[in-house]
């Protein structure tokens, strides 16, 4: 596959804030967006309404092959539906993750969105947000990015953003699904979440957002994707 259109891949762990940078590099460059967890989140919801079981194999694979979701932008980010119905917020819960994840482990799932995600990939560029897009999916991007942070400070982060959503859940509990999440995408046989060989890994643990984005688009301009900024 040649990646004709740049692509800037952003994978990592839950929680280490690939979203957060994903948004604010493509609303400044003005490149399209793949939130690819997005679409592992509609497959879990899809599943929980039809009433299949994250782990029933056939009946998750029919559904991802089917899957009618569409990808709109709205001034509060990307909005999601599902056969028309909007999702955006019901995906993006805790359970929501979960489900996902649970999915994600499918290679048959795996393989019935790879093209999909491929699709994203249009003029004037792309930045894909994910866990394997720079080792699977578009491994010819000019720019990987494996984004992490300690687990601690990935439940602290989640916590403050479930509570801004108006969900309650207590640090320990969120530090404990975190690490089962980390422990099923690292150890699963598909698409494990790894850095891909020759992905810049940067640590946001000690790092604002505007620290974590000027080191990206350091990375993007030394590599002539972007004009250099005096930031
Ligand atoms: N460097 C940072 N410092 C402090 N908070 C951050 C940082 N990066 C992101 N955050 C905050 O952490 C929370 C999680 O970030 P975000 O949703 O971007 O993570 P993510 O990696 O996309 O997670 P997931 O894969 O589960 O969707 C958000 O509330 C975000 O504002
Ligand atoms: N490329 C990807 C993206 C996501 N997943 C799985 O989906 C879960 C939810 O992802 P979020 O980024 O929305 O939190 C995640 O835990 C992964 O299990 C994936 O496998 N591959």
């Amino acid at each position: 596959m040649t990646t004709r259109v740049p692509v800037i891949c952003i994978d990592g762990p839950s929680g280490a804030g690939k979203g957060t940078i994903s948004q604010r590099l493509s609303t400044q460059l003005h490149w399209h967006l793949l939130d690819s967890g997005a679409l592992y989140r509609v497959v879990g919801h899809a599943c929980t309404l039809a009433g299949a079981a994250w782990d029933d194999v056939p009946a998750v694979t029919a559904i991802a092959r089917n899957l009618d979701v569409a990808f709109s932008s709205t001034e509060a980010g990307v909005a999601v539906a599902l056969s028309g119905e909007d999702v955006t917020d019901a995906i993006r819960s805790e359970f929501g993750g979960q489900g996902a994840s649970a999915v994600a482990v499918i290679p048959e799932v795996r393989e019935a969105l790879l093209a999909r995600q491929r699709e994203f990939a249009r003029a004037p560029g792309l930045i894909a947000d994910g866990r394997d897009m720079g080792s699977v999916v578009f491994p010819d991007a000019p720019l990987k990015i494996f984004l992490t942070a300690s687990a601690e400070a990935r439940a602290e982060r989640r916590q403050v953003q479930l509570m801004q959503r108006g969900e309650s859940v207590s640090l320990p509990r969120l530090l404990g699904a975190i690490q089962e999440r980390d422990a099923r995408d690292s150890n699963r046989d598909a698409s494990p979440l790894v850095p891909a060989d020759d992905a810049t890994t940067i640590d946001s643990t000690r790092l604002s957002i505007d620290a974590v984005l000027s080191r990206v688009l350091n990375e993007a301009a030394s590599r002539g994707l972007v004009e250099r900024t005096s930031e």
